[in-house]
């Protein structure tokens, strides 16, 4: 079955869009689990058994990951989130030349969709658009300051970068299986590209600790037919401190749902 199938059967079961960013930043864990074996792995096992009813997605970060401890930790987390029926978005933004990238692609064979970054074209993410049954989220007008160093440059055409990463995503989705990133923190390209590719999820990173536009992100993140993702890492994960953070972490997912739910 198509990701995209699948994502709007979890949405339809949760009755919600909210991705839970699993960015497990190893210096934030509380006291009480840092003598664990995996302490990442026992940290996101009671953030998922505390927000999985709420949750469409979860989107790991691969940077928070990427020690010998860490794939450890990410595997149990995969294995663990699967178990309760949550899929997986690897937020891993990877691409490279052709042989290099077939070994990048091999991370789909654990998860169901990924991030990748567009920069140096389509053979470089050939490899994961070939993958029907998963999900890409091609990176499109992201979400932090330098954001316009280079996606808001205008082209000769007079677009911006970024509208033609959009127009390439869409040109890339032989499959039904591409989508795009744009931050929460730009709702003018968030409503200006839902317009020009209106066939093509969002995910939309940036609300929460960076502030962008719950709003916006709902009323043009989501497609017509209300598949879509929202997501926020610190402010679920990071909710609360010390015993108890997995509490407030239920409390800031089932928050966060109900907040995006009064504009779906
Ligand atoms: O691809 C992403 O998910 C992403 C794209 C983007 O434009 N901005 C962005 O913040 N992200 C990711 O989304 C998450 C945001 O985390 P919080 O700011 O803690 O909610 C991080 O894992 C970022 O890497």
């Amino acid at each position: 079955m198509n990701f995209f199938d699948r994502l709007a059967d979890r949405i339809a079961t949760v009755d919600s869009v909210v991705s839970v960013g699993l960015d497990a930043d190893p210096s934030r864990i509380p006291d009480h689990l840092q003598e664990k074996d995996l302490p990442q792995w026992a940290f996101n096992r009671r953030i998922i058994d505390a927000t999985h009813e709420h949750a469409a997605v979860y989107k790991p970060n691969a940077a928070f990951y990427e020690s010998e401890e860490g794939w450890r930790s990410l595997r149990e987390t995969i294995a663990y989130a699967e178990g309760k029926g949550v899929p997986i978005l690897l937020d891993a933004k990877r691409a490279d030349i052709g042989n290099t990238t077939r070994q990048y692609a091999k991370l789909l064979d654990d998860v169901d969709a990924i991030t990748v970054n567009p920069y140096m074209g389509r053979d470089s993410l050939e490899p994961f658009l070939s993958r029907e049954d998963k999900g890409v989220f091609v990176l499109c007008r992201t979400s932090n300051p330098g954001a316009s160093d280079l996606q808001d440059l205008e082209l000769d055409t007079g677009e911006p970068l970024y509208e033609r990463v959009a127009a390439l995503a869409d040109l890339w989705n032989r499959n039904d299986n591409v989508g795009i990133v744009v931050g929460a923190t730009a709702p003018e390209e968030l409503e200006s590209l839902r317009e020009q590719v209106p066939e093509l999820p969002f995910l939309v990173p940036g609300v929460g600790a960076q502030g962008g536009d719950a709003e916006a992100a709902v009323e043009f993140g989501l497609r017509a037919d209300g598949v879509g993702l929202v997501n926020s890492s610190r402010g679920i994960i990071f909710a609360g401190e010390g015993e108890g953070f997995e509490k407030a972490a239920g409390r800031a997912a089932r928050r966060m749902k109900r907040r995006l739910n009064e504009f779906r």
